[in-house]
């Protein structure tokens, strides 16, 4: 479903951010990317979403090149992700409700299907009773919980969550992670970058780890990370 073939991304003519990445992800999986800060994990996200394009290899989304997507086109692939951030990024004047809508209205959706779709996920994430509260007066991983049914609303075939888990305490972590299980078991794609060791073991899924750009490995499942070497 996402084929990553020999790819690199080379910045200022000869530091690579990532090289030679040969990644296969099917759909349904739930992927973490894990790696020391500066291993390639926030570029490999940015190489997927388009954000950036490869030097050198071949991306694919279904069968699709993405590094040929053309402008005009690439709102529609982006619809297919789903994309949480670390540190949420709602819209701070505009409520729970209104945060999920704006996402809704910009691919088009109806009114009806918006009052239609947003009590869902938001009973899906626990915050049924927050739908006007402002983001200002959530906690953080009712924040994140926010962003999470942002994410899903429009039902994209795969979610990219880079570091969702780095601002929250691990009880509220723990929480968060339970709602990414759920939403894969639904058929959704995860891929997650993190550097949170104890939910990588906790979860025991595939795990790719960087290191200086180079995949250091690729467990398929029961994935862990192992302590750090101490010198
Ligand atoms: N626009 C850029 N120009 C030059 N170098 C860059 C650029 N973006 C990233 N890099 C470099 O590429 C390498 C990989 O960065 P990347 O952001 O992918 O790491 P990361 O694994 O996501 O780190 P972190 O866990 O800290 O977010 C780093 O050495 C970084 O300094």
């Amino acid at each position: 479903m996402i084929e990553f073939n020999n790819v690199s991304k080379i910045y200022k003519k000869d530091f690579a951010a990532v090289k030679n990445i040969n990644l296969h992800i099917e759909a349904g999986e739930f992927l973490f990317i894990v790696g020391k800060s500066g291993a390639g994990k926030s570029t490999l996200i940015k190489l997927l979403l388009k954000e950036i394009n490869p030097t050198e290899g071949s991306i694919k989304y279904n069968e699709q090149d993405v590094t040929k997507i053309r402008k005009r086109n690439l709102a529609e692939y982006r619809r297919k992700i789903g994309f949480v951030f670390q540190d949420y990024r709602l819209l701070p004047r505009l409520t729970v409700y209104e945060n999920i809508a704006f996402a809704m209205e910009m691919i088009c959706c109806s009114s009806k299907n918006i009052r239609r779709e947003i009590p869902v996920v938001l009973s899906m994430v626990g915050l049924s009773d927050k739908a006007k509260s402002y983001p200002d007066e959530l906690s953080g991983g009712e924040q994140q919980r926010v962003s999470i049914a942002r994410a899903v609303v429009n039902r994209p075939e795969t979610i990219i969550a880079d570091e969702p888990t780095g601002n929250l305490d691990p009880e509220t972590s723990s929480e968060i992670m339970k709602i990414f299980n759920e939403i894969n078991k639904r058929g959704t794609t995860v891929i997650m970058a993190t550097h949170d060791r104890e939910i990588v073991n906790n979860y025991q899924r595939r795990v790719v780890e960087l290191k200086n750009g180079l995949i250091l490995r690729d467990t398929k499942s029961g994935g862990r990370v192992n302590e750090p070497k101490k010198d």
